[in-house]
């Protein structure tokens, strides 16, 4: 017999699926892990552990259960689990969302956040995010002028990216098809599953599929490329005195506060959190709002409300606006772009809600079943904006039932410029253009298939039909 049975009576453990020997309960996981983890939670209940090896996961499906960890013992829960891939990829872990907690973290953050994420910075990029919404929508334009389809996934894609590029490097690389390509094997690398993590004697397995060489490459490559846009940077900065910093020149100004090497990490780190995650809320949301007609018409309402025939939405605009605001929430509610947030690690034994929870310890907090169970949800799978409307409900951290991204000390640092560009884009692109899908079978047929890697977005590409709004 390969399984062992529940342990739920183990030293007072959480409850607990049958494991494998070796593997514990990795195999359970699948191709959906946020599926499959909530199904597991349904008979396991919202605090289960499993083993991935050796090594105790516990998994969290409830908004209590988020709001003890992130919030109640938010100090003991605050590290991040070590991976070698990360090692090798992210400069020992110097970045910020995989270093582990303690004071070269707490440093890197509060640099971060004072100068390269704070409302006052986020703000004062507010022309670089016209410009770049302004080209996409020209684009848009061009396509529907020859009454070609849009392949919005793409041009979702290359926005957020080229935004990423210039507020953090300068300037825009997409046309640069070898670094595009290291970023995008960059990104897939992060996203891979290494066993040796979990059972060490196993590792010659990932040695095996070439993937540590792989990522030694990558990493090479990437250093390089990224030693040459501090160079680039420093020269410059020795002939101009410019006003329009970006977040490479604000890292050069911090040199005695952080090193080449932490910078060069940060910048990993604003490409690894920043440009997919941005990317599919934007996907998800018009692909709810292509299936979802009438919530597209009373979007558009807003928008007409709001500026009248006034051709472009401004962020000044945006404060009116909290129809578009309820739909970007129920967007995140249904497709949160990373649906089990960043696996958090204990740093003390400890007790919670009864059980005993080992030092080390990792945790995994399934926002994306919290986000859509009935407990808190009225039709939890169904599309409605208006629930948010006279709600205080929000994705910042504190209501514990929506918890996109994330919560407590080790929250997103990158929210609000996330939301700047989500919602400026969005309100835009309805304001601007009638949608519809390519085929006249009717929105019910659209393809809703999930991919997962670090980020959870569609399998294929949204395509639709624009036509310019009178
Ligand atoms: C819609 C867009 C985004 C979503 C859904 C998202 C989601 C998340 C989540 C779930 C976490 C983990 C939170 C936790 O452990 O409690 C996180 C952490 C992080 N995010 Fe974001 N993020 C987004 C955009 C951004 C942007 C634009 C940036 C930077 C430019 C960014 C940078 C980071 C960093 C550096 C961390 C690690 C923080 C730490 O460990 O201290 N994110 N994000």
């Amino acid at each position: 017999n390969y399984y062992s049975s529940s342990s739920s009576s183990n030293q007072n453990s959480p409850p607990s699926p049958p494991k494998l020997a070796i593997i514990g309960h990795l195999h359970k996981l699948g191709l959906y892990p946020h599926r499959t983890l909530y199904s597991l939670a349904k008979r396991y209940g919202p605090l289960m552990l499993l083993h991935f090896g050796k090594l105790p996961v516990l998994v969290v499906s409830s908004a209590e259960g988020a709001r003890e960890i992130m919030k109640t013992h938010d100090r003991v829960f605050a590290s991040r689990p070590q991976s070698k891939l990360y090692d090798i990829l992210l400069y020992g872990c110097k970045d910020m969302s995989t270093a582990p907690y303690g004071e070269y973290w707490r440093q890197i953050r509060s640099v971060s956040v004072l100068h390269l994420l704070s409302v006052k910075r986020v703000q004062s990029l507010g022309n670089l995010r016209w410009e770049e919404t302004a080209i996409l929508m020209e684009k848009i334009r061009h396509s529907s002028s020859l009454s070609l389809p849009v392949n919005l996934s793409e041009l979702f894609s290359k926005f957020t990216n080229d935004i990423i590029c210039r507020v953090s490097l300068g300037r825009k690389y997409s046309e640069e098809k070898e670094l595009k390509e290291l970023m995008r094997e960059f990104t897939e690398l992060l996203g891979t599953f290494v066993i040796g993590d979990f059972v060490p004697w196993l590792d010659w397995l990932t040695r095996m599929s070439g993937v540590y060489g792989r990522a030694y490459r990558v990493a090479s490559q990437y250093d390089n490329f990224l030693e040459q846009v501090l160079d680039e940077h420093i020269n410059r900065r020795k002939e101009i005195d410019s006003n329009d910093d970006d977040f490479v020149d604000v890292l050069l100004s911090l040199q005695g506060m952080i090193d080449r090497t932490a910078m060069k990490a940060l910048l990993l780190d604003m490409f690894s959190g920043g440009t997919d995650t941005t990317s599919t809320v934007v996907e998800w949301a018009m692909t709810e709002l292509l299936r979802h007609p009438t919530v597209m018409k009373k979007l558009q309402q807003e928008t007409r409300n709001v500026v009248g025939d006034t051709k472009y939405i401004t962020e000044e605009n945006l404060a009116h606006m909290n129809y578009l605001k309820a739909v970007i929430k129920e967007t995140m509610r249904l497709h949160p772009p990373i649906p089990l947030l960043i696996p958090r690690e204990s740093m003390q034994d400890m007790k919670l809600e009864g059980y005993n929870i080992a030092c080390g310890t990792r945790v995994i907090v399934n926002a994306w079943a919290i986000a859509r169970d009935p407990a808190y949800w009225d039709q939890p799978e169904e599309f409605i904006p208006e629930r948010f409307l006279n709600s205080s409900i929000d994705v910042k951290g504190n209501d514990f039932e929506l918890i996109p991204f994330g919560a407590g000390r080790r929250g997103c640092p990158g929210i609000v410029f996330a939301m700047a560009v989500n919602e400026l884009v969005l309100a835009n692109l309805l304001h601007q253009f009638d949608w519809r899908l390519p085929s006249n079978e009717g929105n019910n047929y659209l393809d809703m298939s999930e991919t997962v890697g670090i980020t959870m977005h569609r399998k294929t590409p949204l395509v639709a039909i624009a036509t310019p709004r009178k």
